[in-house]
């Protein structure tokens, strides 16, 4: 290779960087002073890599002059270590049934153990994060539900749906330029000192509603919502809400939780929320600041629009 290709090979290489950063200009205006919800789901925090990856893209968000707001998950950890204690436990329709013995291993691991390492990951960056459950400061008020499976409503015992939020708390740390951590436990509204086994993914919903959140990130073990799981052949890329609304009782297990708090959060006012691959390292980053994004994106769409990618295996 000559000197003049090489220069043009350099020339190229730093042209495509430069691309790629620039493509993120409109987004930093669009975003800039806005609150992001980033639901880190169980799935996508397996490995120390991905929970390194995810403390650095909180971060970066932050240094960019976005207002990120994490919500989390642990179903994996907490069914481990029931498993380890020898609590039986079992999900229907992708929520756990969850006894009195059960809410105390979810509190301990979402609160006790999960929450502790996010928070201690983002601050190897800085002082920077600050745990919070949805118990502290009357940040959520939960209820019980139930859920219907093959037409029968079946008993989940303590689990809640968010029925108010008092974003006062998230407020108070947002201002102080930091990063809320939340665990998705709710003090129950109806029984005093009962506390509530509530979705991640639903929790973050409402959670990005009460903000006011300009977006909100699910990101997951799958690459997002496909039409025809589980043989994986078409993901949908973008969905308006009311096409949703029409296939969510179609969905199955894991999904259901997560598109429901997509509708739950855009029929709200969030203007987008989306499903990402949280597997993938940064792919926060390529959801918020390229054109088209990854994964699967709802819209409030006053047009239907159903957008599916064929996946060549
Ligand atoms: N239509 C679908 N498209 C993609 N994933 C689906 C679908 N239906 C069910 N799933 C399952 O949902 C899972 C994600 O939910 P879940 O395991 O609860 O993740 P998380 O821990 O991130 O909340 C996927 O790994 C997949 O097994
Ligand atoms: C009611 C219910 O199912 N709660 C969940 C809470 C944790 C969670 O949602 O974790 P992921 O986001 O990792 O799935 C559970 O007990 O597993």
């Amino acid at each position: 290779m000559g000197i003049d290709d090489e220069t043009r090979r350099l020339h190229a290489d730093a042209a495509g960087k430069a691309a790629t950063l620039i493509e993120s200009l409109p987004w930093l205006k669009r975003f800039h002073d806005q609150v992001v919800v980033v639901k880190f789901g169980g799935n996508a925090m397996v490995s120390e890599e991905l929970r390194r990856a995810f403390a650095e893209d909180m971060v970066y968000l932050l240094y960019v002059g976005i207002r990120p707001v994490v919500v989390h998950g642990g179903g994996p950890q907490i069914s481990e270590m029931l498993e380890r204690l020898g609590i039986p436990s079992e999900f229907r329709g992708g929520y756990r049934v969850t006894t009195p013995e059960a809410m105390d291993v979810v509190r301990m691991v979402l609160t006790g153990q999960v929450n502790r390492a996010l928070v201690s990951e983002i601050n190897q960056h800085g002082p920077l994060a600050a745990g919070l459950s949805g118990e502290d400061a009357g940040l959520f008020r939960g209820r019980r539900r139930g859920v219907v499976v093959d037409g029968e409503e079946v008993d989940l015992g303590l689990v809640g749906d968010v029925i108010a939020v008092d974003p006062a708390a998230v407020h108070a740390q947002l201002e102080a330029g930091r990063i809320p951590v939340v665990s998705s436990i709710a003090p129950d509204a109806e029984v005093p000192g009962q506390s509530l086994n509530v979705n991640a993914d639903s929790a973050a919903a409402a959670l990005a509603v009460a903000l006011g959140a300009a977006k909100l990130v699910i990101l997951t073990d799958v690459a997002g919502l496909y039409r025809d799981w589980p043989d994986r052949e078409s993901l949908v890329s973008v969905i308006d809400a009311p096409t949703l609304r029409d296939l969510l009782p179609r969905l199955e297990s894991g999904m259901i939780p997560k598109m429901a708090a997509c509708l739950e959060a855009v029929d709200g006012g969030v203007a987008k929320a989306a499903v990402i691959d949280g597997r993938v390292p940064h792919s926060i980053l390529l959801e918020i600041f390229t054109q088209n994004g990854i994964g699967t994106e709802v819209v409030a769409g006053a047009e239907p629009v159903v957008l599916e990618t064929e996946v060549v295996s």
